[in-house]
């Protein structure tokens, strides 16, 4: 684990120092989009766009879910770094499931970074959304490559579904920073938090969040009503997560999915969405997670369980 400091690598677990044990995460770099209107540098092109994303990342699966639904695979190439992100950070290729960099054949994932800008300081995160044209990074916001997939290439594929419709997205901005907050990154803030101050309250706000969740799903099939929007996918990739890594790595273990009426049923329903079992790999999710953060699980055991029967009966056809 580590980042880039003008453009070197530099080995180093996230300082929580400065934020009383907090985790803050850093804001992405890159934040480019990708249209047909006249002067855009990125314009919606078959085989022009490469993404990059970790099978392990609640992030990056968001993109492949996008990239699946929208009939992207055949448009748009993907390489996939190993699950152990380790003193190097993202690697690719050495383990079942991950790729090389059908790029520039690069060892690790910062070299895409310092690619795109020599004496780059960041994080070296995934997703990233490649331009093969002009060689650098359109994006490497999972929020924003999301919304790109949903319609900027639309002509091309002739899908024209709508996980962002106009009607919604009041509500869907205002649910996605409530889920953002509390629940997605609230894992991670509650699994990162080195003092148990900043621990206790982030897990009781992801707690918070997931009884109001709940309780919105009980009498609704889907977030925003009877429709599936970009806000279920963005949930779903935390919550699938839920029940192997963060119940016990991240010590998120006041409660399971799995003993949340609505929220497991809900979860099995877009498990069971065609397409999407496929972009979910427990392997490497599992892999990651307990084998690479070491300060946390420094013997890297990583568990068998839990058992989890993902494929019966959702019991949602009634909401
Ligand atoms: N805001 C980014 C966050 C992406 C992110 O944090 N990805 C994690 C993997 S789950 C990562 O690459 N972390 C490496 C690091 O922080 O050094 C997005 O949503 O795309």
């Amino acid at each position: 684990m580590g980042l880039l400091v003008g453009g070197k690598w530099q080995d180093q677990w996230y300082d929580t120092k400065k934020s009383n044990g907090k985790f803050v995460r850093q804001d992405s770099k890159f934040r480019h989009t990708i249209s047909k209107e006249d002067g855009s540098e990125f314009t919606p092109e078959s085989g022009r766009y490469h993404l990059y994303v970790s099978l392990a990342c609640p992030w990056a699966h968001r993109t492949l879910i996008f990239r699946k639904l929208k009939g992207l695979e055949k448009h748009i190439s993907v390489s996939v770094v190993s699950p152990d992100m380790l003193d190097n950070g993202w690697v690719f290729g050495g383990y079942d499931g991950a790729t090389e960099d059908h790029l520039f054949s690069s060892t690790y994932m910062h070299e895409i970074y310092t690619k795109a800008q020599a004496d780059i300081t960041t994080r070296v995160t995934v997703p990233v959304l490649w331009d093969k044209h002009t060689n650098q990074i359109v994006n490497n916001e999972s929020a924003d490559i999301i919304r790109i997939f949903n319609s900027a290439f639309n002509e091309l594929t002739g899908n024209t579904d709508d996980y962002y419709p106009d009607t919604l997205r009041d509500g869907i901005d205002e649910l996605n920073e409530f889920v953002y907050d509390k629940v997605n990154n609230g894992v991670y803030k509650s699994g990162f938090a080195t003092t148990q101050e900043a621990y206790e309250s982030a897990v009781s706000a992801l707690f918070d969040g997931l009884d109001t969740l709940n309780e919105r799903l009980s009498t609704q099939r889907y977030l925003m009503g009877d429709r599936i929007t970009e806000a279920d996918w963005r949930l779903f990739t935390t919550l699938i997560r839920f029940d192997p890594v963060y119940v016990g790595h991240f010590k998120c273990n006041l409660k399971r999915i799995a003993d949340y009426p609505a929220l497991s049923g809900y979860v099995k329903e877009l498990y069971q969405i065609d397409g999407i079992e496929e972009t979910t790999n427990f392997d490497h999710i599992k892999r990651h997670y307990y084998y690479s953060h070491t300060m946390i699980n420094p013997t890297q055991v990583v568990p068998k369980g839990p058992l989890m029967d993902l494929q019966s009966a959702h019991g949602r056809e009634h909401l």
